[in-house]
């Protein structure tokens, strides 16, 4: 498969001094991590996974013996996350400290908990500023950042911004295919559940202003990844049409 953008194109990419962000946010088994890794590797950018962060402190969170339902109880143990990840799309691995939580943060129990942890606003604040300086310090040309408040409010300004969606029984039925320590209707159940909590702080479920919508319910992974990377090159042409000298 050939790279979608050209030299001259990649070539522009590395001369900004800020990396290029393509930012995507969905709901829950919408395609988001899949699609933004291999869409990071075809363009040769980092990936952030901004889900991973909140995963993380929650299982943070869980190991202190926290009710992750407390906002103060979250925020006394805020103060010593040290969260790590690898931007590297064929490298992905998370860190708090030095316990490797890769697999752990996708426990039914953090995915559970993690809801709680993310609705507190000084949580988001702090994880905001984390992603943008590890964006501004990847050394990457580009990094694809995924996640739910990526679009609004953490890269509002970034040339490539996609709310990428799929109908809520795909959706399910992706996530049934990949839980296997729980039933079909629990993992939907559980799904549908984080989607309500997580939507009432912050809407990814319509796209904001300026914000393409690509829709995977009729698509297979190849063809989603196809569709983003299409957007991608409408949005870093339509940059460069508005700054050519950039
Ligand atoms: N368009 C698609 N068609 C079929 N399966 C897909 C598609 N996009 C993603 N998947 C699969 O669905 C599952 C959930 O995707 P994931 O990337 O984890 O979603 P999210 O990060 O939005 O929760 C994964 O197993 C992934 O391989
Ligand atoms: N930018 C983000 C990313 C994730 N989150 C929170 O983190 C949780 C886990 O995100 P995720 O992207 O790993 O979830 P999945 O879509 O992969 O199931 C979400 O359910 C939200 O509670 C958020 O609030 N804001």
């Amino acid at each position: 498969m050939t790279d979608p953008l050209s030299a001259r194109e990649a070539a522009h990419a590395n001369v900004t001094t800020q990396p290029v962000v393509v930012a995507i946010d969905g709901p829950a088994g919408s395609g988001k991590s899949s699609v933004s890794k291999q869409v990071a590797r075809r363009l040769g950018y980092g990936y952030l996974d901004t889900g991973a962060a909140y995963r993380a402190l929650a299982w943070h969170a869980l190991e202190h013996g926290v009710d992750t339902s407390d906002a103060s109880s979250v925020l006394d143990v805020v103060g010593d996350f040290a969260f790590g990840i690898a931007l590297d799309p064929d490298a992905y691995s998370v860190w708090v400290g030095e316990t490797d939580v890769t697999r752990a943060i996708r426990e039914p129990r953090v995915s559970d908990a993690v809801s709680g942890v993310a609705r507190v606003p000084a949580v988001r604040q702090s994880v905001n500023a984390m992603f943008r300086s590890l964006v501004a310090g990847s050394g990457y040309a580009g990094v694809v950042i995924e996640g739910r408040d990526i679009t609004t409010v953490v890269a509002p300004d970034a040339p490539v911004r996609i709310l990428l969606t799929a109908a809520p029984e795909v959706r399910a039925a992706r996530r049934v295919g990949e839980v296997v320590s729980q039933d079909a209707a629990s993992v939907a159940a559980a799904l549908h559940r984080r989607d309500a909590a997580d939507s009432t702080v912050v809407d990814f479920m319509s796209a904001a202003p300026g914000v393409v919508v690509v829709d995977s319910t009729q698509l297979d992974f190849e063809g989603t990844v196809d569709a983003v990377l299409a957007v991608v090159r409408e949005g870093l042409d339509a940059a460069r049409a508005e700054r050519p000298d950039a």
